[in-house]
């Protein structure tokens, strides 16, 4: 669904001459939890324009026809990598929410991008600050704690688990870990039911938790001798993610390439 008022003009501004255009916005995923957060809050920025709304079963031209230079996505693991190669084929600007990138998928998107030198595309398994903040403490702090195991709570609607975020702090925890040269962490575990000790990523133990009432929640546990730290960041509300996204949004045209993670944004 198009959403624009004036046609753009052979420039792609819909703005009257002398003012300052407004950037185009498509949403993939626009019905969806987050899809629909994220139209509500381009609709409110002065700067932006919603000119699309795509969700399944609508057509994804929509969102070239509409002249979008930047698109959100925020739509399922099994349909975003055919929205990015559909954007960056029309040389639009893609901010992806969306979870289930492995490495592989990213170094796809990057060849994708190679012929495209103009085209930003950023993939965030996390826009919420404080997410972001926690990822980097987590990362920090992995260099001192024998152990470290994160547990991630979310609604009971989430199809992935564990969660993008939880696999990209288990990622950055165990680089951490391999830099510093710690040896596995401790466990005596020879009898288990299987998933008791949670999903194996790159060594750190991922406990998944879905709850009625939640919305998006993680602990990093660390423990050495007498000692433990814990490091919890909550999303009570999916207002939290928006200004990341919108910082993302205004950012992508200046930054081509792939970029992962909003940490460059928000220059960390
Ligand atoms: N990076 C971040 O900060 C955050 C990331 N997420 C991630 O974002 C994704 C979406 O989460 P959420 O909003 O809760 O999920 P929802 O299921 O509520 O929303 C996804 C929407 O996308 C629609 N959809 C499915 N296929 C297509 C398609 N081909 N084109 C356009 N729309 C399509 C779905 O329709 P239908 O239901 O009919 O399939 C649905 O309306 C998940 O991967 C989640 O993990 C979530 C929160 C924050
Ligand atoms: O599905 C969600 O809700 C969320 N998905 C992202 C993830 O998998 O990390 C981000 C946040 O946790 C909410």
């Amino acid at each position: 669904m198009t959403t624009s008022s004036a046609a753009p003009d052979q420039h792609g501004s819909t703005a009257p001459p002398g003012e300052t255009p407004l950037v185009p916005v498509g949403v993939l995923g626009a019905r969806g939890r987050m899809g629909t957060e994220v139209v509500k809050a381009v609709n409110a920025a002065d700067d932006l324009e919603l000119v699309a709304m795509v969700d399944a079963g609508d057509w994804l031209f929509d969102v070239a026809n509409a002249g979008a230079q930047v698109v959100v996505d925020f739509t399922r693991p099994d349909v975003v990598m055919d929205n990015v190669r559909f954007c960056i084929d029309n040389n639009i600007h893609c901010v992806v929410g969306t979870t289930g990138f492995d490495e592989e998928k990213l170094a796809t998107v990057a060849e994708w991008l190679r012929p495209k030198p103009e085209v930003g595309v950023v993939i965030a398994p996390n826009f919420g600050i404080g997410a972001v903040l926690l990822m980097r403490f987590a990362q920090e702090a992995a260099r001192f704690f024998p152990s470290t195991e994160i547990v991630e709570l979310h609604h009971p609607n989430k199809v992935d688990a564990p969660s993008g975020t939880a696999v990209r702090t288990a990622r950055l925890v165990a680089a951490a870990r391999r830099a510093a040269g710690l040896p596995p962490s401790p466990d005596a575990t020879t009898d288990s039911l299987p998933g008791a000790r949670g999903a194996d990523v790159e060594g750190v133990p991922v406990h998944a938790v879905r709850l009625t009432g939640l919305v998006a929640h993680q602990e990093v546990l660390m423990g050495a001798a007498g000692e433990t730290l814990t490091l919890r960041h909550d999303s009570y509300d999916r207002a939290s993610f928006m200004p990341g996204v919108l910082l993302a949004v205004r950012e992508i045209a200046r930054r081509p390439g792939l970029t992962v993670g909003i940490e460059s944004f928000l220059g960390l």
